[in-house]
């Protein structure tokens, strides 16, 4: 970790992922281009279908042989789009980790935590057995787990959810990673121990001056934890920015309806703006914006091509939507949106209460809810 804090960590250009099917090609990631800095957390939110996963699947090299990957990922001056797969085994685990939604697929249930970090390490470390027992140790006691050296002997049964996931976290940073990329990390946790398992996250982002991204379909995980957001829809990013920009002054009607579905402390009792619709098929892509069909202020232009993701104000918020100057506030253009009477999301995005003190949240070991579920 020699590098500076600002220095740019991974770099996405023009990233494109089809993966072809006998009724044609679906378009699962379409021109991504974005990048992430040290000590930076990007959040990348969207509906089930958007194309979050494949696009960190590519990052890892774990697409299925079938995929069509064009554009680049730069990771650290390597480029990733067709590396030898020698190569790219060193970087995974090393200098890429990624954190599973659920810990069972990271963990193998018939070997002891300890041994499994220790093997972890040992995969790029030529130390001895003592040697990486004892990092393993280590690495649990940084992820907050209380008598580490206890707990390394258990089997990962013996730990409740949120004890099992700070080990996943475990295993993702033993080596070190500049990148880590973590897929719903905490979706299948009650919302206390989320909190408790991102801020882990975030203190040992702090650590080790790496990068994360942060994928989910959350927005009260996304808000207070993340420094920048970038929505996808569609395969593609209808927009992005600075979190707090996006979420006061959201530029694309598909954010403000993500936005919209999260019952906000003082407007309890207010209706919801929940976005009508469905996700569009990625093997018949609309012509237009591929929002336009559920999207309240679609107008005709906006059928008629694919709006580019701009820039607004020359800031480093941009979105993809010929209309967006028209929202104003994320009130102004919620009330835009109950005008229109929208109704049911059938995919509900997020249904949480946004807590804008998560990241600061009190991580005390011994509260009874994860010690009572050991
Ligand atoms: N191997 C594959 N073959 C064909 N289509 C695929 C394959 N893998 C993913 N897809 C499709 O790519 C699209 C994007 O999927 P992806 O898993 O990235 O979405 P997501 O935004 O991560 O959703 P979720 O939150 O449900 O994980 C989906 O339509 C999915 O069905």
């Amino acid at each position: 970790m020699t590098q500076s804090v600002s220095e740019e960590l991974l770099s996405v250009s023009e990233l494109s992922v089809g993966f072809p099917t006998d009724d044609g090609t679906v378009h699962a990631v379409r021109n991504l281009s974005f990048s992430l800095r040290r000590g930076e957390v990007l959040g990348i939110v969207g509906e089930s279908g958007s194309g979050k996963s494949v696009s960190s699947m590519a990052l890892m090299g774990l697409l299925p042989k079938t995929a069509k990957v064009t554009g680049s990922i730069r990771f650290s001056d390597q480029e990733i789009v067709g590396i030898e797969p020698r190569k790219l085994e060193k970087i995974r685990g090393n200098d890429i980790a990624m954190i599973f939604q659920d810990p069972m697929t990271s963990l193998n249930p018939v070997f002891t935590i300890g041994w499994q970090l220790s093997e972890a390490y040992r995969a790029h470390h030529k130390v001895p057995k003592k040697v990486a027992w004892a990092k393993a140790v280590e690495v649990l006691e940084l992820v907050g787990i209380p008598q580490p050296d206890r707990r390394a002997k258990q089997y990962p049964h013996e730990f409740s959810g949120g004890m099992r996931q700070r080990v996943v976290i475990a295993m993702a940073v033993i080596n070190d990673p500049d990148l880590i990329i973590a897929d719903e990390p905490t979706t299948a946790l009650d919302v206390t121990v989320q909190a408790q398992v991102l801020e882990t996250l975030i203190r040992i982002k702090d650590e080790t001056n790496s990068g994360i991204m942060l994928i989910t379909h959350d927005l009260g995980v996304v808000a207070g934890m993340v420094d920048r957001v970038q929505v996808m829809y569609g395969g593609t990013i209808v927009e992005s920015g600075a979190v707090d920009e996006v979420f006061e002054t959201p530029r694309m009607p598909y954010t403000v309806g993500l936005l919209g579905s999260i019952p906000h402390p003082d407007q309890l009792g207010q209706p919801l703006t929940p976005i009508k619709g469905t996700p569009p098929s990625l093997l018949n892509l609309p012509t237009g914006c591929t929002f336009a069909p559920r999207c309240p202020l679609a107008v005709d232009e906006c059928r008629a091509a694919e709006p580019e993701l701009l820039t607004i104000g020359g800031g480093k918020h941009s979105s993809r939507c010929i209309r967006s100057a028209e929202l104003g506030s994320l009130d102004e253009a919620k009330e835009l949106f109950i005008h229109e009477e929208i109704g049911n999301i059938e995919n509900p995005a997020v249904l949480v209460e946004v807590d804008a003190d998560a990241g600061t949240i009190d991580t005390d070991e011994s509260t009874p809810q994860e010690e009572g579920s050991r």
